[in-house]
C-alpha cells in the first residue's frame, strides 16, 4: 500500500455522547462549568468596558443567579455578562471545542490582566447535557446593535436557533432536568454543590427557588429576605499577608473547613514569580490519634475549585494540613480535576514544602515557646514529613524536639550535650510512662532524663533517624541496663561471677520452667530492685514490626523473644538465692517465681494465667510470713 497522509475526521454524533457521559468524572461538575462561564462573561464585559470598547455606564451590580423551578423541573444560570451575538453562538456553541475564552485571551493578552478568565477548552458548556434533556440559551450581546438570540438543543446533534426575546445584556442558560439530573431538584444538593465549586468565584452568586412558598410572619405578611451571596468574592488568601489580621485568618479557617477549633498557626503563600500561587495552609489541632489526622487541601484555579488533596501538587505529608491553594498557572487537563503531569507540578510541590519548612524554622527561632506549645500537635506531621520527603528532613532536622520525662523540650543536639557523654550517644526513651515507671525512676536516680516517644509514628521515625545518623542509637528504657546503673567496681572476679551466674540460673530455670529466658547477674547501684526484665531493642522492634504487618502468625522460631532477666546481686532476695542455691527448697522456688513475675510486671502486663498464679503465690508467701 502506498504511503498516505491526511487529517482524522470526527463525527459529532460519535463524539457528543463521549463529552456528555465520560469527559467529566463527577456528575455535579456542570454547575462549576456553567457558573464559571457566567463569571468569564462578566470579566470579559468589564474588561471591554475598562478598555472603552463597551459602555456599561454606572453599572456595578455584576452577578450570577441560579434559579431552580421544581414544578417545571428547570434550572437556570443567569448572568449580566458579555452576552453572545448569533455569530458568536454559531462559533462558540455550535462548534464543539471552540473556545471563546481562548480567543478572548489571545485578542486581549497584551492589554492588561485578563488572567482570571477560566475557560479554555471549549467543552464546559456541554457538561449541561449530563443532567439536562434539553438546554436553552437566551442571550443578548453587549454590542449596541445586537439582536437577542435563542438557541435550543435536546442533546442530539441538531439544534434550533432563532431571534430571542431577551431585553437585557447577558445570558440565561436553562436546563430542563432529565432523569440523570433529578438529584439537582434538591435545594440542599444545589447549594452544597455551588459552595463546593464556587465558594471563591469572583462575582456574587445568588440562589433562588422560583416556585418556593413565600415566607410569612405571624400576621401573615410576606417576609422579604435580603438575598445573600453563597460565595466570597475576595477570599482572604488573595489579599496581601500584611493586610490580614489573626482574627481574619481564624475566621476564614472556621468557615472554609467547618472546624470549630482554632488552627494552631498558618502560612500565607503568596508568590508571583516564577509562577503564580496564592493560598493559606493551616496547622490544625490534632484530634486523638494518627488515624484521624486527615487534612484537606483544596486546590483552586483562578478562584474555581479544582479538586481536594491532589497528590501531584501537594506533597503527601502536607495533606495532613488544611488549606486552600490557588494556582492559575496549573496545567489542567480537559476535565479539570486532572492535572497534566509535567515538571511544573513538581515545582509547585517543592515550593510548598520549602515554605512549610521555612515557617517551622522561623517559628522555632523567633517564638520557641509557641513552637514547644504546638509540638504535641505538630510533631506527628513533622515526623511523617521527615519519613516521606528527604528535602523536608534536611530542612527541619535541626528543629525536631524531644520531650524529656521531666517535660523539657530538647533538640537532639541539646540532649546529647546534656546526656550524651554519660550514655555513649544512646538515647533512652519511654513509650509508656506507666508501664516503664521503674526503669524511668532508675534513670532519674542517675541524673538521666529519658525522652518520651509514645506516638505511633515514633517507631518508624527513630529507625529513620538512626539510618541517617550512624552514631545515634535509640534504646527503650527497658531494653538495656545502662552502664551508669551498674556498680562496676563491686564486681567479683570473672571466675566467681561465672559460678554465681550458673548457680542462680539453675535455681530460676528450675523454678520458672522457662528455657528462653537468659539470666544475667549484675551489681546494680540501686538496692531496691531485685530483678528486671529487658528485651533487646532490635529484638523488640522486629517483633513489633511483625505484629504491625500482621505477620504474628508466622513461625517466629527463627526469631526468639530473647528475654533477659537481670538479677541484682545487691538485693537481699538474690543474696538469699545465691546462699541457698543447690539446696532443695520450696522457698527458693517461691522467691524465684515471685522475683520473675514482679520483673515482668514492670515491663508488660502479666497474662491472665500468670496473674492468677501470682496472686495465689503472694497469699501463700504472706501466710508463711505470719506463721513464722
Ligand atoms: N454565559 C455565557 N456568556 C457568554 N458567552 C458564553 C457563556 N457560556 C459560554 N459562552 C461562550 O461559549 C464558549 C464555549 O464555552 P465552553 O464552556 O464550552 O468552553 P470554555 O469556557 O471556552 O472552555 P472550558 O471547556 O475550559 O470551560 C465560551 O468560551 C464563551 O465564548
Amino acid at each position: 500500500m502506498s504511503k498516505e497522509k491526511g487529517s482524522l475526521s470526527i463525527h459529532s454524533e460519535n463524539i457528543f455522547p463521549i463529552i456528555k457521559k465520560w469527559l467529566y468524572s463527577d456528575h455535579d461538575i456542570f454547575i462549576r462549568e456553567l457558573i464559571s462561564n457566567a463569571c468569564d462573561a462578566i470579566t470579559k464585559v468589564k474588561r471591554l468596558n475598562s478598555l472603552g470598547e463597551a459602555d456599561l455606564g454606572e453599572e456595578t451590580a455584576f452577578q450570577v443567579k441560579v434559579v431552580l423551578n421544581k414544578t417545571d423541573k428547570t434550572l437556570k444560570f443567569i448572568d449580566n455578562g458579555i452576552g453572545m451575538t448569533d455569530e458568536e453562538v454559531k462559533k462558540y456553541i455550535n462548534q464543539i471545542a471552540f473556545s471563546g475564552a481562548e480567543e478572548f485571551l489571545k485578542a486581549y493578552k497584551d492589554k492588561g490582566d485578563v488572567e482570571q478568565i477560566i475557560g479554555h477548552f471549549g467543552l464546559g458548556f456541554y457538561s449541561a447535557f449530563m443532567v439536562a434533556s434539553t438546554v436553552e440559551i437566551d442571550t443578548l450581546s453587549f454590542k449596541p446593535d445586537a439582536n437577542a438570540v435563542k438557541w435550543q438543543c435536546d442533546g442530539g446533534t441538531e439544534f434550533e436557533m432563532e431571534e430571542g426575546t431577551r431585553t437585557t445584556r447577558g445570558t440565561e442558560i436553562t436546563l430542563h432536568l432529565g432523569e440523570d439530573g433529578k438529584d439537582f431538584l434538591s435545594e440542599y444538593t444545589l447549594k452544597t454543590t455551588i459552595e463546593k465549586y464556587c465558594s471563591f468565584m469572583p462575582y456574587p452568586i445568588y440562589f433562588e427557588v422560583a416556585d418556593a412558598e413565600a415566607k410569612k410572619d405571624e400576621e401573615g405578611n410576606i417576609i422579604v429576605e435580603e438575598p445573600k451571596a453563597l460565595n466570597e468574592v475576595s477570599p482572604l488568601y488573595l489579599k496581601q499577608p500584611s493586610c490580614c489580621t489573626d482574627e481574619e485568618y481564624k475566621e476564614f479557617y472556621k468557615k472554609t473547613f467547618r472546624d470549630f477549633q482554632e488552627p494552631l498557626f498558618w502560612i500565607h503563600l503568596n508568590m508571583d514569580y516564577p509562577f503564580n500561587l496564592k493560598g493559606i495552609l493551616y496547622f490544625p489541632k490534632l484530634k486523638t490519634g494518627f488515624d484521624t489526622m486527615e487534612g484537606s487541601i483544596k486546590l483552586y484555579n483562578s478562584q474555581v475549585f479544582v479538586a481536594d488533596n491532589i497528590k501531584e501538587v501537594i506533597p503527601e505529608f502536607l495533606l495532613l494540613l488544611k488549606g486552600v491553594i490557588d494556582c492559575p498557572d496549573l496545567p489542567l487537563n480537559v476535565s479539570r480535576s486532572f492535572l497534566q503531569n509535567d515538571g511544573f507540578t513538581k515545582k509547585i510541590s517543592d515550593y510548598i514544602t520549602k515554605k512549610v519548612a521555612d515557617k517551622l524554622n522561623s517559628l522555632f527561632k523567633t517564638d520557641r515557646e509557641s513552637f514547644q506549645k504546638f509540638w504535641g500537635d505538630i510533631n506527628p506531621f513533622i515526623k511523617y514529613g521527615i519519613l516521606r520527603d528527604d528535602k523536608f528532613y534536611q530542612k527541619v532536622e535541626g528543629i525536631v524536639l524531644y520531650k524529656t520525662i521531666d517535660g523539657e523540650y530538647l533538640t537532639m543536639e541539646a540532649y546529647l550535650e546534656k546526656h550524651g557523654e554519660k550514655l555513649d550517644k544512646q538515647i533512652y526513651y519511654v513509650s509508656d510512662l506507666q508501664q516503664q515507671a521503674q526503669y524511668i525512676n532508675m534513670m532519674k536516680e542517675h541524673g538521666v532524663e529519658a525522652i518520651v516517644l509514645d506516638h505511633m509514628i515514633d517507631p518508624p521515625f527513630i529507625s529513620h533517624i538512626e539510618s541517617k545518623k550512624d552514631d545515634i542509637k535509640f534504646k527503650r528504657v527497658d531494653s538495656k541496663i545502662a552502664d551508669l546503673m551498674k556498680d562496676l567496681e563491686e564486681n567479683a572476679d570473672e571466675e566467681t561471677s561465672k559460678k554465681q551466674t550458673e548457680a542462680v540460673t539453675n535455681v530460676f530455670k528450675k523454678a520458672l520452667k522457662k528455657e528462653d529466658c537468659t539470666i544475667q547477674l549484675e551489681n546494680l547501684k540501686s538496692e531496691d530492685v531485685a530483678g528486671m526484665l529487658i528485651q533487646s531493642e532490635e529484638n523488640r522492634r522486629m517483633q513489633e514490626m511483625m505484629k504491625q504487618y500482621g505477620m504474628g502468625g508466622l513461625n517466629l522460631g527463627s526469631m526468639p523473644t530473647e528475654e533477659v532477666l537481670v538479677l541484682n546481686k545487691k538485693h537481699p532476695l538474690i543474696k538469699y538465692v545465691l546462699d541457698f542455691a543447690g539446696q532443695e527448697s520450696e522457698d527458693l522456688n517461691l522467691v524465684a517465681q515471685q522475683v520473675y513475675d514482679l520483673a515482668v510486671m514492670t515491663h508488660k502486663p502479666l497474662s491472665a494465667e500468670a496473674m492468677t498464679k501470682f496472686i495465689k503465690r503472694s497469699n501463700e508467701i504472706m501466710k508463711k510470713m505470719i506463721a513464722q
